[in-house]
């Protein structure tokens, strides 16, 4: 694999002045930078030009095809610029706050209010949903690739959706849908991971959507039952085994209507749209039985920031 870019604060990149890294992923590194003169800042992408694996390219094309949507404002980051230098490829794009997981972590027992999660897990929901209307699989749902928007941008309550390295078209230019492969590598986190990822079965949208269930029933209990397996093997397994006979090791904890989310699941076929709309009601109604209020959230609270401040 080639080396990471690494980038000093203060260096300038085409227009953009350098900031500070935000963080690291497996591919590649994120910076804050502002133009010059400018107050506000944006967030930059890097990848080696030479990465065997070229997952901006991937980044740039999901962008690209958000850009024209209807919906594109809701769930994503918007293209701000694109550039080459002589050693790197670059994107520039919206800064987003703080990854749900790391929300997740300053919470208290690891876990949101019934409320919040229900209602991040709806527009998480809603996320995947306008990505697989341009055509395109995630492939890598969990909370790490999920952030808030920013304070001073007043976007505490709004969800987008990051990191398309692993994304996947499933329709072809003509609008027809891409056949399953015989045999596909594993792709995403294990944690998170569909079964069908598990068992190299090409995914389709019904399995962006249960990686989706994974992360809610961990914004909403704290934990999944098998957090401390590390064998992906064991980790399907027992993933294979809560969707039968071990379903309240999974469940427990959560509003009874989340076990009707694999059975709408298990009922789609390959090629099927997912019944989004009823996974929506589902939500709704838990939010009623619950007697849950979806805000505020719980980081806009008085005990988060208190919280947060005493850990620091
Ligand atoms: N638009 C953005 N604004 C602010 N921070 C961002 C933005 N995009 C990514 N980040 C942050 O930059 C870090 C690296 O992100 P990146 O997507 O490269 O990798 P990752 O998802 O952390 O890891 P991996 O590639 O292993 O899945 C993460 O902490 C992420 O929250």
């Amino acid at each position: 694999m080639s080396e990471l870019v690494q980038l000093k604060s203060g260096q300038k990149i085409d227009d953009w002045i350098v900031v500070k890294k935000l963080g690291e992923g497996a591919f590649g590194a994120v910076y804050e930078v502002k133009k010059e003169k400018e107050a506000k800042s944006y967030a930059l992408k890097v990848e080696a030009k030479d990465d065997p694996i070229g997952m901006l390219k991937m980044e740039l094309y999901v962008m690209m095809a958000l850009k024209n949507t209807r919906k594109k404002a809701r769930h994503f980051c918007e293209l701000a610029d694109k550039g080459m230098t002589f050693n790197f490829r670059y994107i520039v794009m919206t800064l987003v706050g703080k990854s749900i997981q790391e929300l997740r972590a300053n919470a208290p027992m690891k876990k949101f209010s019934m409320g919040t999660a229900l209602s991040i897990g709806k527009l998480c929901l809603e996320s995947i949903e306008d990505l697989h209307d341009v055509g395109i699989l995630h492939r890598d749902i969990k909370p790490g690739n999920y952030a808030i928007g920013r304070k001073e941008q007043h976007e505490l309550r709004r969800i987008f959706m990051l990191d398309f390295g692993m994304a996947r078209k499933f329709v072809k230019k003509d609008g027809v849908l891409r056949n399953p492969r015989i045999k596909a590598g594993f792709r995403g986190t294990v944690k998170y991971a569909p079964l069908a990822c598990h068992v190299q079965r090409e995914q389709s949208r019904k399995d962006d959507i249960e990686s989706w269930l994974y992360m809610v029933i961990e914004f909403t209990v704290g934990t999944l039952p098998w957090r401390n397996l590390t064998d992906p093997n064991d980790v399907g397994l027992f993933k294979k085994d809560c969707k039968g006979d071990r379903y309240k090791c999974l469940f427990g904890g959560c509003p009874r209507q989340y076990l009707e989310i694999f059975p709408i699941l298990d009922r789609g076929k390959f090629f099927d749209t997912p019944e989004y709309e009823v996974i929506y009601g589902l939500l709704h109604d838990a939010i009623k039985t619950t007697h849950s209020t979806e805000y505020p959230y719980d980081w806009e609270t008085e005990e988060w920031e208190k919280r947060v401040a005493e850990k620091k």
